[in-house]
């Protein structure tokens, strides 16, 4: 059986994982971890007796295990070098790695040739749609991109609409903006030449829409993540593939 540690195991992500690990067959929770809990009881979290408790990554002692990461943006980087410098293949959910962290983790893997997944979101309508998305911008080259999500959430833009302009721009040369007010804060942030709106709202979860203009007609994709049971069946293919394969891959779309 394949052992999984769990990060951020408290939250609303990190919570709903823990729930899927116990019920998977083909793995086990050995580990959870949050750096800001006092209690290193196992059964004070509802959790089996033989689930290891850490509030400090210096306890963790487990290898060849799999660091599911739902923590915080502020603490992933470290979280996810410390998993692979200590044998643990991550999953690695958590948003807000720069492009240059990114591409350090893929050294380490690399070198200690170890497998892994960062994936901006896992939902598979989120992951279609930025497909659906790289398709219409072929034809419609002027898009806009607005995420909406829970009032929570501490980053702003989303990982999944940095995402989804970095996979727009794969396939269409930049484009400049056209109107008068391009350089207005009310225009929104402009990530690789794509203009990204933030709402934050109660009530909401996690939704993108991705809006094409062009003469005479327009286009809009839109999913919605309702409920944090979304992510599940991408982060249960995450985990398979992190056991089964020896790449470190970036985004989900590349082993759907
Ligand atoms: N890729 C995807 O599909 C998805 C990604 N996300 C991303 O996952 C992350 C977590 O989201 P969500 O569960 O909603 O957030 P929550 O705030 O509900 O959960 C974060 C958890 O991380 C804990 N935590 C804080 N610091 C650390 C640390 N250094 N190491 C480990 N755990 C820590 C927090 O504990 P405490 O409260 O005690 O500080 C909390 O329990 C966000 O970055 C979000 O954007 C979310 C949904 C889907
Ligand atoms: O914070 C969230 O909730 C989510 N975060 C991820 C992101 O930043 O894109 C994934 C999903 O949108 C939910």
């Amino acid at each position: 059986m394949q052992k999984v540690i769990v990060a951020g195991f408290t939250g609303s992500m990190g919570s709903q994982v823990v729930q899927l690990v116990e019920r998977l067959a083909e793995f086990q929770l050995a580990g959870v971890y949050n750096p800001h809990i006092d209690s290193l009881n196992p059964t004070d979290f509802n959790l089996a007796s033989s689930v290891q408790v850490f509030n400090n990554l210096q306890q963790i002692t487990l290898n060849d295990a799999i660091w599911i990461d739902f923590s915080v943006p502020s603490a992933v980087f470290t979280n996810a070098k410390f998993a692979l410098e200590h044998g643990l293949k991550p999953v690695i959910g958590t948003s807000g790695l720069s492009t240059t962290e990114i591409a350090q983790l893929r050294q380490i893997a690399a070198k200690k040739e170890m497998s892994g997944i960062i994936a901006p979101n896992f939902g598979l309508s989120a992951i279609l749609l930025l497909k659906f998305a790289q398709t219409a911008a072929r034809y419609f080259p002027d898009v806009e991109i607005i995420e909406l999500h829970h009032a929570d959430k501490l980053d702003a833009p989303s990982g999944t609409a940095l995402a989804t302009a970095k996979a727009i721009r794969e396939v269409t040369p930049e484009k400049k903006f056209h109107d008068q007010q391009a350089a207005s804060p009310a225009r929104g942030l402009d990530h690789e030449g794509i203009k990204i709106h933030s709402v934050r709202l109660p009530g909401y979860v996690a939704h993108e829409e991705v809006l094409f203009g062009a003469a005479g007609e327009a286009l809009t994709i839109r999913q919605d993540s309702f409920d944090r049971a979304s992510f599940m069946r991408g982060v249960e293919l995450a985990l398979n593939y992190v056991s089964d394969n020896q790449d470190f891959i970036v985004g989900l779309e590349n082993i759907l």
